[in-house]
């Protein structure tokens, strides 16, 4: 028998630098000057959607056209229903049209869905062209234009198709948050309670004292909760792009919170609005498993409350909550890994949580009527 030869396929021999800016601050969708160094050519694309384009698209396409940039626009339906194949087809048929090559960048301005489909339409067009993230609600501005996490749901699963592919910069605006309704304010901050309670204890209490402030939309907190936030993620990406180990951390709350969107209906329940039911969950199953004390969850549960977000999951028959949590990401060897709370401000992935504990949650978290 002949021996076995081996080549290896090495790629660390000339790393590129895949770093990127996050540029926070008012008024950042005129500055010219934070944009044009990441535009490698004179044409770019723009994905936006049917509410945020009579918003803002005017302004960015001035900037751009000031600088000889030449724009060309592609504007989706809005909505979470929408971030799907028929919609991600519709942005390859506009690029397609518009002859763009390898090194036209496209340029995402909207929310998390509009960041997820431009993002992954820019990680598979042509094998991967550039891309630039201008999110402008709370949640795209401190989670979801930061990582390079992109792609579309399925019927039977959350964000089930996809690819990770960074983008060059991110301009989040905060101006653009006067136009966001409440609803998808509080969607927002359910990521940012997030972090306080993955990563920063200080941040938890911080938020705890400046909600009212973070709710009236006081221009130094919202600065505050986006930069922070921004930290933290960029500090966990960082360390895990892939999600190896770490990165997992930022799905607190998520193996509840997707299932609940997807029995839902995509789009019933905001993605935010799930995730902090789906945090409430995880916190219950922690203190059941005896991580974090009865006065956590109720610490946590109070914060989630004033921010007017759900406390309770939606009354879905706990077996149609496990069907579609047997979809989450993290499930290894058909057992589902849930994110835990050691305390407020550390948190861990947990691989043998008994299904009896998981059902007296379930029981507990779920709404009656
Ligand atoms: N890739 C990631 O790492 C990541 C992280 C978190 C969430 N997500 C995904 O992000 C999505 C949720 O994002 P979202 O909460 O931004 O929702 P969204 O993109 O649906 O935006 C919410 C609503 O606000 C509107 N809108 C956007 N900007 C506005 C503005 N400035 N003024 C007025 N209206 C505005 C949108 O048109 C939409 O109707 C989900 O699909 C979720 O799965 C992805
Ligand atoms: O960036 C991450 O990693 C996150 O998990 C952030 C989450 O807030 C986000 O909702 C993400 O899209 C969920 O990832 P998934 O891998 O569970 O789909
Ligand atoms: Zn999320």
């Amino acid at each position: 028998m002949k021996a076995i030869e081996s080549v290896r396929v090495r790629l660390d021999v000339c790393p590129e630098n895949r770093s990127y800016p996050i540029h926070i601050g008012q008024d950042l969708l005129t500055r010219v000057d934070l944009l044009l160094p990441h535009l490698p050519t004179r044409k770019a694309a723009i994905v936006t959607n049917t509410t945020v384009a009579p918003l803002y698209l005017d302004r960015l396409r001035a900037t751009l056209s000031e600088a000889g940039v030449e724009t060309f626009v592609v504007i989706l339906p809005d909505g979470e229903q929408y971030k799907n194949w028929e919609t991600l087809n519709l942005i390859f048929n506009a690029l397609l049209e518009h002859r763009c090559e390898r090194k036209t960048p496209l340029i995402a301005l909207g929310g998390g869905v509009i960041g997820d489909l431009t993002g992954f339409a820019a990680a598979s067009y042509l094998r991967g062209v550039p891309f630039i993230q201008i999110p402008t609600t709370l949640l795209a501005q401190v989670d979801s234009s930061v990582g390079g996490k992109t792609g579309i749901n399925h019927p039977l699963g959350k964000n089930m198709i996809g690819a990770f592919h960074q983008p060059q910069l991110v301009l989040a605006d905060s101006s653009t948050l006067t136009t966001l309704p409440d609803r998808e304010l509080r969607a927002g901050i359910a990521e940012v309670i997030k972090y306080g309670l993955i990563y920063d204890a200080d941040f938890f209490d911080w938020l705890e004292r400046n909600i009212t402030q973070l709710l009236a939309r006081d221009a130094a907190a919202v600065q505050h909760a986006i930069r922070r936030s921004c930290e933290i993620k960029a500090e966990i990406v960082s360390l895990d792009e892939r999600e190896s180990g770490l990165r997992a951390l930022l799905n607190l709350g998520h193996t509840f919170g997707h299932a609940i969107e997807n029995a839902m209906g995509y789009g019933a329940w905001l993605h935010g609005e799930a995730v902090a039911a789906g945090t409430i969950m995880a916190a219950d199953l922690s203190s059941r498993l005896e991580r974090i004390t009865q006065q956590d969850v109720e610490r946590i549960r109070c914060l989630f409350e004033k921010t007017g977000l759900p406390i309770q999951g939606p009354r879905i028959s706990p077996e149609r909550y496990l069907e579609s949590m047997q979809l989450d990401k993290k499930v290894e060897g058909g057992t589902i890994r849930f994110i835990l709370l050691n305390r407020i401000g550390e948190a861990a992935l947990v691989n043998n949580v008994s299904a009896s504990v998981l059902s007296e949650t379930l029981s507990a978290c779920i709404a009656n009527e």
